[in-house]
Parts: structure tokens; sequence; C-alpha cells
């Protein structure tokens, strides 16, 4: 395919040919994998395209295979590499709109683990010129260990391209750093805010803004304000091509999200497709706190027949039943914001090599982890809209956008998982039947006191 005058990409007469016989002796696609659900999903998106005459239901906007999308070899090659045979859903209606010329904004959708990560990367690697050695993507995740994971597609991706990359989190650069030359930087918005007001980041050259978790990251009140200041540090004539992307966009961030990345196509999710039909979702009645405690104990065969994250609502409770697990001979581990930077990081890499079978924690990696050996989630505490972002409110209402993203690290790129809520009082159990009508899926209940009926049930859900 090749782009015409209004920078889409049409089929050429004789060219596509050209473009297989020139790509495929350098990357041939994979064989397709045992996990190609997803490749052929048919959960909905809606598309709405900016140019308001063109029909998004136009074989022009979707791509069926990596090939058309007229990519550098050497990116096509990194794709290959990573193992993917073709686009996933979103993939192949997100990336021709991406790529297109000239670039146009996008607010993608689509569900936790369908593969959103390797869209918005492919389009920051296919915009820099490599030969200029200034900063041309940047892109901005709500915690340092998404960036981390960011970062390692981007690296994947980019392996046989010279790409030159920099981290922007904490902790990372030396202090008195005085120059960033690296193609892309991705980071949170913090240490991207302090690089780019330092000038330690050049942005007059910057082509491409991502935001993953967008809506988390436009979330006023939580980093809606610093991921701002780092917007009002960029180019404004031409603005970068501005793209962001989550599972979920809540109405009030939605509004914000169309002034952030105006004139964007939209990629849009039915409101009960917002979660994946691979998790399988179950609740636990529990007596009160102390005996959530002691069903979790009697989980852990379960926990670890691959590996497992549970979600507490504070950092002192996910550290206070580690050891406690710990000390009564278990092995896990606990991640949270108050662990320093070194920790954090030591902490994701042996959970991420396996080391590790069941991992503690907050709302600090609810969204974005990509860990496919993660088949079940544990909400020990449900979440909460009183600890989104900055607030502490009294707003005792379930958060249904973490707890979508908190379920979402299981059941990734057509893969079976299963999540569990503890409840334990009136209140815990109201707000879960809140999640149960706005999502509108059946969540089961599964007894306590009956372990072999637990086991029987939750391998049923795995199969
Ligand atoms: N075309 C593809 N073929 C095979 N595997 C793929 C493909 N695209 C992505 N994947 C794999 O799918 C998994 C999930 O992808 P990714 O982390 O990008 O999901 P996501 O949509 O960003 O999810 P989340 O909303 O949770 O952040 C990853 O392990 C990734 O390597």
């Amino acid at each position: 395919m090749e782009k015409d005058a209004d920078g889409f990409y049409t089929p050429k007469a004789d060219g596509t040919e050209e473009v297989k016989e020139e790509v495929k002796p350098i990357a041939e696609p994979p064989p397709e994998s045992a996990s190609t659900d997803l490749l052929s999903s048919t959960f909905e998106v809606t598309v709405t395209l900016a140019d308001q005459q063109a029909d998004p239901n136009s074989p022009l906007y979707s791509a069926k295979s990596f090939e058309e999308l007229g990519l550098n070899p050497d990116l096509l090659k990194g794709i290959y590499a990573l193992g993917f045979s073709k686009p996933s859903k979103i993939q192949e209606r997100a990336l021709p709109l991406l790529l297109a010329n000239p670039p146009q904004n996008m607010i993608g959708q689509s569900q936790s683990g369908t593969g959103k990560t390797a869209a918005f990367v492919l389009t920051m690697l296919s915009r820099v010129d490599f030969s200029k050695n200034k900063t041309q993507a940047i892109c901005l995740a709500p915690s340092r260990e998404l960036a981390r994971q960011i970062m390692s597609v981007v690296v994947a991706m980019g392996k046989f391209t010279p790409v030159q990359t920099e981290y922007a989190i904490k902790d990372n650069l030396p202090k008195d750093v005085t120059r960033v030359t690296a193609h892309i930087v991705v980071g949170t918005p913090g240490t991207m805010t302090d690089l780019l007001r330092r000038k330690v980041i050049d942005s007059s050259e910057i082509k491409v803004f991502v935001l993953d978790e967008a809506d988390n990251m436009l979330d006023q009140g939580g980093l809606g304000e610093q991921t701002l200041r780092v917007k009002n540090m960029l180019p404004r004539n031409p603005a970068p091509q501005t793209i962001l992307f989550s599972a979920t966009f809540p109405d009030h961030v939605r509004t914000f999200a169309n002034k952030f990345a105006p004139n964007a196509n939209k990629i849009e999710l039915q409101k009960e497709e917002l979660s994946v039909e691979g998790i399988r979702q179950f609740y636990m009645d529990c007596r009160n706190e102390d005996h959530k405690y002691d069903i979790l104990v009697s989980l852990y065969q379960l926990l670890t027949i691959g590996q497992s994250i549970i979600f507490c609502e504070h950092r002192h409770t996910a550290d206070r039943i580690a050891q406690r697990m710990t000390a009564e001979g278990h092995k896990v581990a606990s991640l949270h914001g108050a662990k320093n930077a070194a920790e954090r990081d030591a902490i994701i890499d042996s959970f991420r090599e396996g080391r590790e079978k069941v991992l503690i924690t907050t709302n600090v990696i609810a969204r974005g982890i990509d860990i496919l050996q993660v088949n079940m989630v544990v909400n020990y505490d449900l979440p909460l809209m009183n600890e989104r972002g900055n607030q502490h409110s009294n707003d005792s209402r379930p958060d249904i956008e973490t707890y979508i993203h908190r379920i979402g690290r299981t059941g990734r790129f057509g893969r079976k998982g299963i999540s569990i809520n503890f409840v334990h009082d009136r209140r815990t159990w109201q707000q879960m039947e809140e999640i149960e009508k706005v999502l509108g899926k059946k969540i089961i209940r599964i007894e306590t006191n009956d372990l072999d009926e637990m086991e029987e049930k939750m391998k049923k859900a795995l199969k």
C-alpha cells in the first residue's frame, strides 16, 4: 500500500506485490501462536474519523496484516521477532489511522490485554528520523513499572533499528545531567516535566506525544495537572501527534481528552464490552477483616498454580499481609509506592521472572502491567473512588475503572483468568453489586468453607 495525497493508505495498482517482495525475504510472520482467540475475537469497537466525510468501515482503515502497513522492513522484523503474526483487533483498526500522513490525533479504547502498546510503540518508532540525534517522541505512563514495560516493547520492536531511548523516571538519570538526545523518551509525568523544564530534553522536534492509560493521566485531581504541564512545554505549531490510549474513558475525562487531543480519530468500546470475556469473576463472602486473611492463606495453593496479584487499599495492608504470610512460610512479595525506586524495580522484575508467584500490592500496578502467567487476581479490598489520584475524600463508591484495570492483569491477549472479590460486610457487598450492575456481568459466589468446590470451580474457569 502507499499513501495518497491526503495521507491515507490506498492499494497501489501494482505496488502491493512490490512491497511484499521487498519485505518477505527479510521478515516472515511467525506461525500463529496458541492464543489466537484474540486475533479472531469479535468484540465491537466504534470508529469515528476526524474526517466526517470518510467511511470508517472502508477497508482502507483496517489492516489484516502488518505487511500492509508499509512499515520500515526493520520494524517488521522487530514485530515478527516478538512472535506477532498478525495485528490484533485494535492494531488492525488503529494502525492505519495512526500511521497515515499528515499525522492525526487518536483517542483509542480497547480492552485490557488487547495490544494497545504495540500500536503506539510502532507509531513512535515509525515517525522517528534515526539520523537526527534529537528527541522526537515521548510517552507518559502512570507508574515507573509501566514505563519500564513500555520501554521494553520499544527496545524489542526497535531491535533492528538504530533507535536510542531514555527513561524519564525517578532516580534514573544522574541529577546533573544536562542533555538527553534519545529519539524516544518514556516516563512518568513528574520527571518528564522536570526534564523538559530544565531543557534537558529539547522539545522542539517532538512529533509524537503518547499517553498510555490516558484517562488516568488526564484525571483532574490526579495526574492531569502534571500531564497538562508536559503538553504545554511541547511545540504548538505544528503540535505533535497526540495519542491517547486506555481500556477505560469515563465520561468526565472524555471531554478533557477531546480538548487535549483535538480532532482525533476515535475508537470506542461499547459499555457492555469493557472487560474481556476470558476473565471469570467470582466473589467470596467473608465474615470480617480477619477472615479475609484466613481465606487468602487457604487459597495459597491455588494462587500459586500460575501467578497471582492481590490488590489492597493501603500500602500498610499489603505489607502486613506479606509479612504475616512470609512468617507462616509462604513465599510472597509486596510492592507499593512507599518503596524506593531500586526496590520497586527489583520486586517487579523478580515477579516477572516468576521467582515469586504471589504479589501483594496497591493500585500502583493496577494498570497496564502485562505478565502473561498471571491467571488470578484477588481484590482483597475493592477499589474505591476515594483512593483515586490525590483525592482523600470519603467517597466510598466503587471505582469501576480501577476494577476493570485490576482484573485486566489476568486474561491477557485471549488467555483465561480468574478474579475474586472479597466482600465482608453490607457496604462491601453493595459496592460489589454496583460493579456487577455497571459491567453487566455476573459475579459468581464461591463458598469459603469448601476448598474442594473452590478448587474445582477455579480450575474449570481456567480451562
Ligand atoms: N499482534 C499480536 N500478536 C500476538 N501477541 C500480541 C500482539 N499484540 C500484542 N500482543 C501481546 O498481547 C499482550 C497484551 O498487550 P498490551 O500489554 O499491549 O495490552 P494493552 O491493550 O495495552 O492492555 P492494558 O489495557 O492492560 O494496558 C502482550 O503480551 C503483547 O506482547
